[in-house]
């Protein structure tokens, strides 16, 4: 018996371990017609790397640049065993984004997952499918214009702290300052109640919110902390579990007590109907959601990694467009003025809130937003992950492979943008997409961003706001600023910016 038992286990090792060479050698094989730097056995290009925010995207460009061949986008790198190729070029996008075979994500997302559960950022296919299709129209125009009044809101506060600023006439770093009022925003829509981050920025959950973000990117630079065990064996294992019972303690309090509620009223309808009348209607997607779960659509489990993968999703991304349009405007005055140009003329002069006519009809400064995206996209990479081999330009990407697309480099590819480093907003006044998958600061394909109309309309809101009320100068020239990749990019060292009030007409620039 002992020795069929050691015969069986023998042979199935041998197994294992002549599969795995075989699909092994298999990517190897259909690996090296990219270019990519020599690699080391077991290492592969690990030790070429430097695993810092800063170098790390930096270094990923530069190879990505040099490995170039011909007309394609395409490196192949080793990271240890693991086979990355980086792709940048808008026909391999759209080979990898438009596939409906490429919707898994690599397992460096699972990161989150203790925090966001398996929401749609992370989820897999089975599960994001029925989810997606769920969730799409609650970001429907008609629903996402109640939320105007929430961005009004929070707008005005953020508008608040930069006049005092203004006051003291100091170049100050605001980054964290945005940062607060776009967690304001997001918690508030999708919980329909608000933190006061902008006002009490000290809360446990606030707390929990920038340390989880920041274990979650020192994990991905660490590939000895991949392990699970690890992590939590000599890792910030500890550190990470107290944040996520916070998190999680914060959010699902809020929900069940909302639950609770629309329980009570006897439904979503009937609760909302009875807030209207009482003048204190807040919509929430928390509601929309809720609703689902009476009609059996969403568990509630569901519900708290949706409410939170929003929150995780909707606020550094909007906070750092933010950032980085701001400090655009603040290195171009001429541009800047324009912007104010269109905004006194669509406003007026009263200090009123801005409307959801108003938004769209703000056409110059979504133009500046848009090129602010395309210089800045706010999420670095995207990535996914090959469960079956696909076809990129004539090459297999065999199963097993991780894609990583970036952005920021099909977004200054000279043969779909003329002048790429400049920051021209007219671009996208006159000129057309030379191809569709040369501009993907919301990703693209069915797995895009779900929140894309959300963070347009957030942005150009607050952005109104602030420029009208405020004229902006940046301490740094935009080829002083250098890019840190984090979970976001955001400027390396900072935004430090000035401001000064403006009255209704005032188009002179802020000078020093
Ligand atoms: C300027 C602001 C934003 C930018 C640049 C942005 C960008 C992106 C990108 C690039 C992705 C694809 C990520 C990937 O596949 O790895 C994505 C996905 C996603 N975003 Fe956004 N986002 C923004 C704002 C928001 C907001 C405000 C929300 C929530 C209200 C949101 C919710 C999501 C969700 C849920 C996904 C996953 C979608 C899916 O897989 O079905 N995003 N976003």
């Amino acid at each position: 018996m002992g020795i069929i038992t050691a015969s069986i286990m023998v042979l199935t090792i041998t197994w294992i371990i002549h599969f795995a060479f075989r699909k092994a050698k298999f990517i190897y094989d259909k690996l090296t017609v990219f270019q990519g730097p020599a690699a080391l056995p077991l290492l592969g290009n690990f030790h070429q790397f430097h695993f810092s925010p800063e170098e790390f995207f930096e270094q990923s460009q530069g190879i990505a640049y040099m490995m170039r061949k011909g007309d394609e986008r395409i490196t192949r790198v080793w990271l240890g065993g693991l086979p990355f190729v980086l792709l940048y070029g808008a026909e391999e996008m759209e080979a990898v984004l438009g596939s409906p075979k490429m919707l898994n994500k690599p397992f460096l997302y699972g990161f989150l997952s203790a925090w966001i559960g398996d929401g749609l950022l992370i989820s897999k296919p089975d599960k994001w499918r029925p989810r997606r299709k769920l969730l799409t129209p609650t970001f429907h125009y008609d629903i996402l214009k109640d939320f105007v009044e929430v961005y009004n809101r929070h707008g005005k506060t953020l508008l608040s702290k930069f006049e005092n600023q203004a006051d003291s006439g100091n170049y100050e770093d605001v980054f964290h300052t945005i940062t607060l009022c776009t967690l304001d925003v997001i918690c508030e829509a999708a919980l329909g109640t608000s933190i006061n981050a902008q006002k009490d920025p000290n809360s446990p959950y606030l707390d929990a919110v920038f340390k989880m973000k920041d274990i979650v990117f020192q994990r991905l630079l660490r590939p000895h902390f991949f392990s699970d065990t690890i992590f939590k064996w000599i890792g910030r294992g500890e550190e990470h579990d107290q944040c996520v019972k916070i998190l999680h303690d914060f959010t699902s309090k809020a929900i069940y007590a909302r639950k609770a509620k629309v329980d009570a009223a006897g439904g979503v309808e009937q609760l909302l109907a009875q807030e209207t009348a009482e003048g204190r209607r807040r919509m929430a997607f928390l509601d929309l959601m809720l609703d689902m779960n009476s009609k059996g659509e969403l568990p509630m489990e569901g519900i708290c990694e949706e409410v939170d993968t929003f929150t995780f999703e909707g606020h550094d991304t909007t906070s750092a467009a933010m950032n980085w349009f701001l400090h655009l405007m603040g290195a171009n005055p001429e541009i800047q003025s324009k912007v104010q140009k269109e905004i006194d003329e669509v406003l007026g002069e009263a200090d009123r809130p801005i409307s959801y006519e108003d938004l769209g009809k703000l056409k110059y400064l979504e133009a500046c937003f848009k090129e602010t995206l395309r210089l800045y996209p706010s999420v670095p990479l995207i990535a996914r992950q090959c469960v079956e081999d696909i076809q990129v330009r004539g090459h297999t990407l065999p199963s097993g492979t991780a894609v990583v697309m970036v952005p920021s480099m099909v977004h200054k590819d000279p043969r779909y943008w003329e002048d790429p480093e400049i920051f021209n907003p007219e671009r996208f006044i006159s000129g057309e997409l030379k191809h569709p998958y040369a501009y993907i600061p919301f990703s693209a394909g069915s797995r895009n961003c779900i929140g894309m109309r959300f963070a347009m309309m957030e942005e150009k809101c607050i952005l109104a706001i602030l420029l009208k009320n405020l004229k902006v100068k940046a301490k740094l020239r935009t080829d002083q600023m250098r890019v840190a990749a984090e979970l976001i990019i955001r400027p390396m060292f900072g935004n430090e910016l000035k401001f000064e009030r403006r009255e209704f007409g005032d188009y002179t620039p802020l000078i020093d």
